[in-house]
């Protein structure tokens, strides 16, 4: 579908308009009272995201980020789908699944009464997904551009047999350095440490989390909600999750981050991922017929 054609049923003025971005892709740019926003059809990710009153912007793009129509993007809120971290049944495909690199198509944007807007986005089965993971699919991300950014991913079975997968909300947020600053809320959850490479035996987090290396763990039974505190940027992430046990927390220090080619040397003092997911052992089972809803709200309170 063209962009005229686009915004023609799509677009929302002087609130939401779809325009064309680097690359060739697509983006849904957002300006309501509440916050300002940008979406990218490509992946079915948030880019950015800001509240009115915040002085920055919630998540991290990196310069070096690929835009590019079968690249992932790094940054704002990847969904990985339907597998997360390597595919449990076969461990040598790409990582994360393929739903973040597809083409989603918007089926809803609506300016609703609070000021805030809403933004749905769909992908389903077809040849080239069946050759890869062969199941039939209704994927959708439902995003809420409000004074609080909500994801929520859901995914039905149209299909006669279950379906099982693992997924994850992959945001990765702005922060300003990482002298100062802490994850709250795992202290007693037992994780698993894939800093190494292979996982470490589990460990139990104590207190809350600091960063003075690579971080690349996989917490389990954790609480719904968990906290950034950010003191270089003087603010706090508070972040609330739903139908989701695991959180993944990434960062991926210095020698991590020089050997990924979409990251710069030094884009690791400027995110740290902490992932809304169902994980490792947190395997999810949709009956036939069935949906699941993976969702994590997320809300800047600067001090
Ligand atoms: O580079 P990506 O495919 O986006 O993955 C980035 C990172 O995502 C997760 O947080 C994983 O735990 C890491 O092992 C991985 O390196």
């Amino acid at each position: 579908m063209d962009l005229h054609a686009l915004n023609a049923e799509f677009g929302i003025p002087g609130t939401l308009s779809l325009v064309e971005g680097p690359g060739g892709l697509t983006l849904i740019e957002i300006a309501n009272p509440l916050a300002t926003a940008r979406l990218a059809t490509h992946g079915g990710q948030v880019l950015a995201y800001r509240p009115r009153s915040a002085r920055e912007d919630l998540l991290f793009v990196g310069e070096r980020a690929h835009f590019a129509p079968d690249r992932e993007i790094k940054g704002g809120v990847p969904l990985c789908w339907p597998w997360f971290g390597r595919d449990p049944a076969e461990p040598e495909r790409v990582i994360h699944g393929f739903a973040r690199v597809l083409e989603w198509t918007p089926v809803q944007c609506e300016a609703c009464a609070d000021g805030s807007t809403r933004v749905r986005m769909r992908v389903t089965d077809d040849a080239r997904t069946r050759a890869i993971w062969p199941h039939a699919f209704v994927l959708e991300v439902e995003i809420r551009i409000g004074a609080t950014l909500s994801v929520a991913l859901t995914t039905r079975n149209p299909g006669d047999s279950a379906l099982r997968i693992t997924q994850g909300l992959h945001a990765y947020f702005r922060i300003g350095g990482l002298a100062r600053l802490t994850v709250e809320g795992l202290d007693g959850c037992r994780y698993l440490d894939y800093a190494a490479g292979a996982p470490e035996p589990e460990a139990v987090q104590e207190g809350d989390l600091i960063f003075r290396g690579e971080v690349n763990r996989i917490y389990e039974r954790v609480p719904s909600s968990l906290s950034i505190q950010d003191p270089g940027l003087g603010r706090r992430i508070r972040i609330d999750g739903r139908n989701s046990g695991t959180c993944v927390v990434w960062n991926p220090w210095i020698a991590s981050a020089r050997a990924m080619e979409d990251l710069d040397d030094g884009d690791y003092l400027r995110f740290i991922c902490v992932e809304t997911v169902n994980a490792a052992s947190e395997v999810i089972e949709i009956p036939p017929g069935d949906a699941f809803t993976l969702a994590a709200d997320y809300r800047i309170q600067e001090f």
